[in-house]
């Protein structure tokens, strides 16, 4: 048994290779804390989304471990997967390609509840019967007016759509919340709201988050400590106040040079 204090997730040396050979995720080792938003940053196609994948196990490892508190998620099996699906949590970059256009608001939101019916987050105490509270409780977390319950997702714009999907994600008061550029499709004057919310919700519920970004500022504003993956490895890892010091990797110089100009 792994022993753990405050960590909900640590990944030791993981792996994975593509067809071709290529390493998309290069001997990455991580520990996300309770609490904590764990901050990813590195540009387009250096394998941050393959990595976000691996911890969420929609891809086999080729090496390595993930450890979800004390239980082994790459030994794979059932029980230990349905766990996963309960403790980890994901938002990714496109709301629309992640909410099933036929399906009403209040449908989508509730999908994870409905499908794990005997989980009875705290914040449903009172109403924990009531499907239709919960979704209201749910909408008004993420700031969304309860009249959008009956309505489908194009009547919504692109910000109100993420904001669902991150109270779907928390509906079942998950652990962790892997976010995997989740202000990258949506207008830089949404991008800052939607993660001014993410970082209320995670003072106010204690979540803890994996925040992935090639965007440097993002990373640095909502993250204490980060790491930089290029070309499947990680070169680099600060917290916030030594981003800006003389010992940063090259590579990280180079994107804060981006994040200054
Ligand atoms: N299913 C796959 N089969 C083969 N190669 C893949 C597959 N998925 C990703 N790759 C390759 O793995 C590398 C990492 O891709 P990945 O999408 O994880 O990067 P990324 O940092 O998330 O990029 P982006 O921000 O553009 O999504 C890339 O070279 C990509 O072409």
């Amino acid at each position: 048994m792994k022993l753990v204090g405050n960590s909900i997730l640590t990944a030791k040396n993981i792996t994975k290779k593509y067809a071709c050979g290529h390493k998309a995720v290069d001997s990455i080792s991580l520990e996300i804390n309770k609490g904590e938003c764990l901050g990813l940053v590195g540009e387009s196609g250096c394998g941050k989304s393959t990595l976000a994948r691996c911890l969420l196990l929609l891809e086999r490892l080729d090496e390595g471990e993930i450890w979800l508190k004390e239980t082994p998620l790459h030994e794979v099996h059932r029980g230990t997967i349905r766990k996963a699906r309960k403790e980890i949590q994901a938002v990714f970059q496109n709301p629309t390609a992640s909410l099933n256009p036929k399906l009403k608001i209040m449908d989508s939101l509730m999908e994870a509840l409905d499908f794990q019916k005997d989980i009875q987050p705290c914040f449903f105490n009172g109403f924990q019967n009531d499907r239709l509270k919960k979704a209201e409780y749910l909408l008004d977390m993420v700031g969304i007016s309860k009249t959008y319950l009956h309505s489908y997702p194009h009547e919504l714009s692109g910000g109100q759509k993420q904001r669902v999907l991150i109270a779907r994600a928390l509906s079942i008061e998950p652990s962790l919340i892997i976010l995997d550029e989740p202000t990258a499709s949506l207008d830089v004057s949404i991008q800052a709201k939607i993660l001014n919310l993410l970082k209320d919700l995670q003072d106010q519920l204690g979540v803890s988050y994996l925040f992935i970004s090639h965007d440097l500022a993002a990373v640095n504003f909502m993250s204490n400590r980060m790491m930089v993956m290029q070309q499947g490895k990680i070169v680099d890892e600060c917290t916030k106040q030594d981003l800006f010091s003389d010992e940063r990797h090259t590579y990280t110089r180079q994107l804060l040079h981006v994040f200054e100009s």
